[in-house]
């Protein structure tokens, strides 16, 4: 009998989810959990491997038990996960050797300003398409093999092996295989994104051996068969979330892109078949390789800090007590008092690229209240997003003329009104806002035959709700003045 459903893994920052959807893309059951946020050191943060594919496992079991669901009904398996964060464990044991590096943690700050002494910051843009940052899962590995002890010799030895978290719940998942895809890949700084191969020479200066590297696959493509509680259910594809949430909304024309608002903020533009250079700080990236279809490739705005300024206002100054509560307090006042947070609490981002940022909030007067904090928090991130969509008009031939929005803040109506205001162009919310697992989801379907063609799963795409711009353009633009010196406030804090 035909199979009716597929399923995604999104393995996020802050939480895990595994939903079972339908042919048309709708959600038959799910399940969510939080994990740890382990904050050693100022600019570190962490997360245990361990919990992650504990959690894994509970939110697939729950799920199966809510949507009463056999896996033999499951044609096949996606994952979607948070990308860059590097993991290092023993191939034989599968114990880590340590948490995972998240991609915010900034510790990597001294090995990168080592590497840009020579050429400067830019040193590997031209092969990878990404500026020398603390982002990315290079320096961490590179991190991780020069400071815990034994790491380099059992990587040498060929014991220790190197994972994003794709690759980790694959290896898990399959009891064994290491692999990554296309789009993972091309958040280390490692890969070449002509050829699609980890490059030599980046390697070679980073010291970090080939032999801990996955194997590089397309997105969508059968890797193995899972076992335990998915026995039997073909692993068909993975995709960095960023990327799955493009596929999820269906940008597949160049032109075409998407923003989503999670623990950071990351705008995609597909640019087709080209590898389009940034001249204004953004990232170049792979979007997707289905199967043996030539790889396509994004442009992407990345902002680290956008729903976890909510929660550092709910978590460390208890100023809410729930994430939907800064939408109420911010609505109590008409507009920010002329306060502005910038949060550069892991340097800033696209497109200044400044790992020694730090966090500021400016403007601050008698009159600020706690309501004009939390009004001033929702619009930073219409601000960076803001400052992102500027690079992406400047960088590409073509002018957005809406953008596609998903992720777990754009329930916030106050923020998407807002980000309309600012942008000037209207803010498309799609009916299904699971974007990251739905673009799993497709790819995985797309290997197996679920799905036949990008085509029909175009169809599948339906408007929920439309922002327009209603802000005056000069006072905008007056706001948009303060940002931009609020923003140049937070430059060069670390030394
Ligand atoms: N109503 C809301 N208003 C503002 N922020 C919200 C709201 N609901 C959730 N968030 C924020 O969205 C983020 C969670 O979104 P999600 O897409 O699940 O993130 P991730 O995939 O990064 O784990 C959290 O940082 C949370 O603070
Ligand atoms: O897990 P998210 O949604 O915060 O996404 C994180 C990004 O993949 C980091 O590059």
């Amino acid at each position: 009998m035909a199979k009716k459903y597929v399923a995604a893994i999104d393995q996020g920052t802050t939480s895990t989810r595994f939903i079972i959807f339908d042919r048309r893309g709708q959600i038959i059951c799910s399940n969510q959990q939080e994990h740890q946020q382990i904050y050693p050191q100022p600019g570190w943060v962490e997360h245990n491997p361990e919990e992650i594919w504990q959690r894994t496992q509970s939110v697939i079991k729950n799920a199966l038990e809510i949507g009463n669901i056999d896996p033999k009904d499951i044609a096949a398996l996606g994952i979607a996960n948070q990308r860059e964060t590097a993991i290092v464990w023993n191939k034989n044991t599968g114990k880590p050797y340590g948490n995972a590096i998240v991609w915010q943690d900034t510790r990597t700050h001294k090995i990168c300003e080592k590497l840009a002494e020579f050429e400067g910051k830019d040193r590997f843009q031209k092969r990878c398409g990404l500026p020398l940052a603390t982002y990315f899962s290079g320096p961490k590995i590179k991190w991780m093999l020069d400071n815990i002890s034994g790491l380099r010799e059992a990587a040498d030895r060929g014991d220790a092996i190197f994972g994003n978290v794709d690759t980790f719940l694959i290896w898990h998942l399959t009891g064994g295989a290491h692999i990554t895809d296309v789009t993972n890949a091309s958040r280390t700084m490692l890969m070449d994104l002509q050829t699609l191969d980890w490059d030599a020479e980046t390697l070679e200066i980073m010291a970090i051996p080939r032999q801990m590297l996955p194997e590089i696959r397309p997105s969508s493509q059968v890797f193995g068969t899972a076992k335990g509680l998915l026995a039997g259910v073909p692993i068909a594809a993975a995709l960095g979330d960023q990327q799955a949430a493009l596929v999820g909304q269906t940008c597949f024309s160049p032109g075409e892109a998407k923003n989503t608002y999670g623990t950071g903020c990351f705008m995609l533009l597909n640019t087709g078949e080209a590898i389009v250079p940034s001249k204004n700080g953004l990232l170049t990236t792979v979007a997707y390789k289905m199967g043996e279809s030539p790889a396509v490739y994004a442009l992407e705005g990345s902002i680290a800090i956008a729903g976890a300024l909510v929660q550092w206002l709910r978590d460390n100054l208890g100023i809410i007590n729930t994430s939907a509560e800064v939408e109420t307090l911010a609505n109590t006042v008409e507009d920010s008092g002329g306060v502005y947070v910038v949060p550069a609490f892991s340097g800033l981002y696209a497109p200044y690229w400044k790992d020694s940022a730090r966090g500021v909030i400016a403007g601050l007067t008698r009159y600020a209240t706690k309501a004009h904090i939390a009004r001033a928090v929702l619009e930073a991130t219409a601000w960076q997003t803001r400052e992102v969509l500027d690079a992406m008009n400047q960088d590409s031939a073509v002018q957005l003329l809406s953008l596609k929005v998903d992720g777990g803040m754009v329930g916030n109506h106050t923020l998407m009104q807002f980000q309309s205001d600012v942008l000037g162009v209207p803010v498309v919310r799609p009916v299904v806002a699971e974007t990251t697992a739905l673009g799993a989801a497709y790819a995985a379907g797309l290997a197996v035959g679920f799905w036949s063609q990008l085509a029909e799963l175009r169809d599948n795409w339906a408007v929920d709700f439309t922002w327009e711009p209603k802000m005056p353009i000069a006072l905008r633009e007056q706001k948009y003045r303060f940002w931009k010196k609020a923003v140049s406030r937070t430059f060069d804090w670390e030394e």
